[in-house]
């Protein structure tokens, strides 16, 4: 039986902006109100997406990171989740350049990523428009959810960690496809090559 795919994904996002509250809404379909915030934690999770087994390692980070500590745990992950709280701009200010480190990380670049606005239950606070989150995942060409952590009734935490998962399926069925092009071309090269020197 062929092997289930394995995928790292890291979360990221300033500190209180909801990461451990997301995580362990995705893996328990429960909300807990305090965690450490200290802490960065990793879990595994198999989940069955489009008909196919992925296992995902989740690498929880914690807000407080320094670039050093960010940029290793960048070159660690697969695809990425950058979160922001909808009720604090400042939050939403940091996603931009958390984006450019990811992409200073990662080579290639146009990094696998979706971008979250937690917190959506807190719409009288709110204080980042939708369209704006809207905007910066087009600017970012990912995909873009507005959750909660607190109260997901439409299952769109899980629907933010799938999507990552399906586009990193996408990207490797498109490296793999452009691989066994290149292998292909090289057999003909070498056949052309050797009808060249025969008919010399
Ligand atoms: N109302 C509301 N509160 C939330 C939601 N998600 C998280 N919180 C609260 O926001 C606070 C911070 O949540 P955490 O999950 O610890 O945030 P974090 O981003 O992991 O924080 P660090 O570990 O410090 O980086 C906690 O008090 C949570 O209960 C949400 O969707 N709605």
């Amino acid at each position: 039986m062929a092997k289930s795919p394995e995928v790292k994904l890291a979360v990221f996002g300033r500190a209180g902006v909801g990461k451990s509250a997301l995580v362990v809404r995705f893996l328990t379909r429960r909300f807990i109100w305090e965690y450490d915030p200290t802490l960065e934690s990793t879990y595994r999770h198999q989940a069955t997406i489009d008909d196919e087994v992925v296992t995902m390692e989740i690498l929880d980070t914690a807000g407080q990171e320094d670039t050093q500590q960010k940029e290793s745990h960048m070159r660690w992950g697969d695809g990425f989740v950058i979160v922001y709280d909808i009720t604090d701009r400042g939050s939403f200010d940091e996603v931009a350049p958390l984006r450019g480190l990811l992409e200073e990380v990662k080579k290639p670049k146009n990094v696998p990523l979706v971008l979250v606005g937690n917190k959506a239950d807190l719409e009288h606070a709110r204080q980042v428009g939708t369209e704006e989150g809207e905007r910066l995942a087009a600017e970012m060409a990912c995909a873009f959810y507005e959750c909660s952590a607190c109260a997901d009734e439409g299952g769109m935490v899980a629907e933010a960690f799938h999507e990552l998962c399906r586009e990193l399926r996408r990207r490797k069925a498109v490296q793999g496809k452009a691989r066994r092009r290149s292998s292909t071309t090289h057999v003909k090269q070498a056949i052309n090559k050797m009808l060249t020197k025969i008919s010399s």
